[in-house]
């Protein structure tokens, strides 16, 4: 199951030389857009920004939404530099060049990593558009070892057994709910757990109620390798799901004949009812 490749410090450190010499911005933080949250980076100030393609060693987006961009700038005055694309193990990437950027920035000198992505929701909480804030995520593919840290493992970036517990920063995440409730959008923002499946298919309906006995409040098809990688080598993380779906826990069984039924159906029936909650979210 694991695969023979390799990276070796030299490669990553070849990549960050090349970016350190063609960028006066030298970022504290790395932010990894999401799908369809690309945009995030366009509020950076005095970019530089490079093509994936450009850049000796980086991966290659295929996702539409991924633009496949490394752009640096400056956010509120702190040197920032943000992916416009991620990799994804379903698009055929291996975990170690799904996560290569990760210790490319740790050698830059970031210090913290933001990630951010697009999920189903599970929890009957969280509906589309709002925003869960990661405090635990729980790795599938991971956990059947398909995890970016198997193989030789590097001293210069971790241990070869790294702790995980608390790899979503506590501090951090106190600090973006105080915010919400500043900024008076604490109704749209939870905390949440976070779990990633391989993809690139979504879930079937006994997948999708697998998921939420097991306590997952939002899925995905990312962001834990990057998160592991992120804390073997050290970097403080914070991560954020945009919620775009309610995931479908239940087939639709109320059988719509007309437009009419269906409509006078979903008004004299509570809307906590699960069926015709389903019916609207689905
Ligand atoms: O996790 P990000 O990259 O935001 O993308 C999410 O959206 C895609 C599915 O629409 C999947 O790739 C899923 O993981
Ligand atoms: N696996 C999975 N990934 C997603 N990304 C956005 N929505 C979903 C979803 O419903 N399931």
């Amino acid at each position: 199951m694991h695969s023979k490749e390799q990276i070796s410090h030299d490669e990553y450190q070849k990549t960050s030389d090349w970016l350190m010499s063609h960028t006066k911005h030298r970022p504290i933080v790395a932010i990894i857009c999401g799908s369809g949250l690309g945009m995030l980076a366009d509020t950076l100030k005095c970019q530089d920004s490079f093509d994936y393609s450009d850049i000796p060693g980086f991966p290659q987006s295929t996702v539409q939404g991924h633009a496949g961009r490394l752009v640096f700038g400056e956010l509120k005055g702190k040197s920032c530099v943000c992916m416009q694309g991620r990799f994804h193990m379903y698009e055929g990437h291996s975990l170690l060049k799904t996560t290569f950027p990760i210790r490319v920035f740790k050698l830059m000198g970031v210090e913290t990593l933001i990630v951010t992505n697009a999920a189903g929701s599970l929890a009957d909480g969280l509906r589309p558009g709002d925003i869960m804030i990661i405090k635990d995520h729980i790795n599938f593919p991971g956990l059947v070892g398909l995890n970016p840290l198997c193989g030789p493992n590097d001293e210069k970036f971790g241990p070869r057994f790294p702790a995980m517990s608390g790899c979503y920063d506590k501090g951090l995440r106190s600090l973006v709910m105080e915010l919400a409730k500043q900024m008076g959008v604490s109704s749209l923002v939870q905390e949440g757990v976070y779990a990633m499946v391989g993809g690139p298919n979504f879930e079937t309906i006994a997948e999708a109620k697998l998921l939420h006995r097991l306590g997952v409040d939002a899925v995905g098809m990312s962001t834990a390798p990057e998160v592991v990688v992120a804390t073997h080598c050290g970097l403080r993380v914070f991560g954020l799901s945009l919620i775009t779906n309610k995931v479908r826990q239940q087939s639709q069984i109320l059988i719509v004949n007309n437009h009419n039924s269906y409509f006078s159906a979903l008004f004299h029936k509570s809307v906590t009812n699960k069926e015709c909650s389903n019916l609207r979210n689905g």
